[in-house]
């Protein structure tokens, strides 16, 4: 919304609000058009603090909004308590299965060779099973361990009636075909969503897969929750990988917004973001996602989870995601943190894909 004075011409930082100007001061004129207003009021900035704004007062259309980014204003989107509460909702669901059929959920994980972050990831899925009422089954295999070994595996808990997820930990060795163990899993088994079965029938209108891989199923249940809407909205994906950028464009597009991706070969990647309402960001890139790159206003999930040296941490690193904190909160209107985003969800909706499972299988509802 644009607002005239005599010599310049003034727009508020997001022109696609009804962002106003409720007064403004022209006689406090700084160099090069920039303007100090008083009072800047946006349903989605909420009040602020007096601001400068830089105005081009020869093609008012393109504004900039630099000098805006002075103070966060992005509402924090906190998947850690998100996950808490789907994990409390999964826990009276299993214990009303429990009670009234007597089953209870199985998720088998088998993890191959010795990455730490893998370990971590793998005890921690066996902790919230626990604490949700999921019995969970683990394999442990060598990093030189043959593929037939794991293929072994996957068809004993395809067979076992109280397995009813089952998932192998990524990334594997490089010395195994990931496509083909991923393929062994049974699609009714498929908790990951990593199938070709359910991620072809992801990508297609009118069908539905069993599963949703966790991550971007992760992403749009804080969406959701949070209230954004998605429909008719501008989405860009950073990131093609087939466990989350693919699949969450997707999911994005299910949700009917219009979907762009952005990945290693996009020119000029800012101007395609800059579009943005809603941004997801999985390339694993630290802080790749400058400020410039947002639109004013723009909700932001980060999946990169990326660690960064830093000696004054007591592990030595701190974790960063792609998009660059710091510069987004002050443009966003809301945004994930890292830690704390979308990871715990990843887990939350695994849990929840695990007792979907249960219950198809079981046919309760
Ligand atoms: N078979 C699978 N492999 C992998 C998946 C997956 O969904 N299925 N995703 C990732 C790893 N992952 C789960 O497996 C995962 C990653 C991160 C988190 C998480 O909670 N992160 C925390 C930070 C953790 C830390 O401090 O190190 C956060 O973001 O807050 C959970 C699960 C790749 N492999
Ligand atoms: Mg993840």
């Amino acid at each position: 919304m644009a607002s005239a004075s005599s010599s310049l011409v003034l727009f508020a930082a997001d022109s696609s609000s009804s962002a106003r100007l409720t007064s403004f001061n022209t006689n406090n004129k700084l160099p090069n058009g920039v303007v100090q207003f008083k009072r800047l009021i946006s349903p989605q900035f909420g009040l602020q603090k007096p601001k400068t704004i830089m105005t081009h007062v020869s093609n008012p259309l393109s504004y900039c909004v630099a000098s805006m980014a002075t103070e966060a204003s992005a509402k924090v989107i906190d998947g850690k308590s998100v996950a808490k509460d789907i994990q409390n909702e999964i826990t009276a669901e299993i214990s009303r299965m429990k009670s009234e059929i007597g089953v209870v959920p199985g998720l088998a994980v088998i993890l191959v060779g010795d990455r730490k972050d893998s370990a971590t990831y793998v005890r921690n899925k066996k902790k919230s099973c626990e604490s949700v009422g999921i019995k969970s089954y683990e394999v442990c295999l060598p990093q030189d361990c043959r593929e037939e070994e794991v293929l072994e595996h996957i068809s004993s808990f395809n067979n076992d009636p109280a397995v009813h997820g089952i998932l192998v930990q990524l990334p594997l060795p490089s010395h195994m075909n990931e496509q083909s163990i991923l393929n062994a899993v049974c699609i009714e088994k498929d908790v990951d969503g990593f199938h070709p079965l359910n991620i072809g029938r992801l990508a297609m209108r009118g069908r539905e897969p069993l599963f949703v891989p966790c991550t971007p199923k992760g992403c749009i249940e804080l969406l959701h929750r949070y209230n954004v809407d998605i429909k008719g909205k501008n989405a860009v994906v950073i990131g093609r990988s087939n466990i989350v950028g693919m699949p969450a464009a997707l999911l994005l597009q299910r949700e009917d917004a219009t979907v762009s991706i952005v990945h290693s070969k996009t020119k000029n990647p800012q101007e395609i973001t800059k579009q943005a309402d809603i941004i997801i960001a999985a390339v694993g890139q630290p802080n790749m996602v400058r400020g410039s790159w947002i639109k004013p206003g723009a909700v932001l999930i980060d999946v990169g989870i990326n660690p960064v040296e830093d000696s004054t941490r007591p592990r030595g690193y701190r974790l960063v995601g792609d998009i660059c904190y710091e510069e987004a909160c002050k443009i966003a209107s809301a945004i994930t943190p890292v830690p704390g985003g979308v990871g715990p969800m990843t887990i939350a909706m695994l849990l929840s894909n695990t007792l979907t499972s249960a219950k198809r299988i079981h046919n309760f509802s």
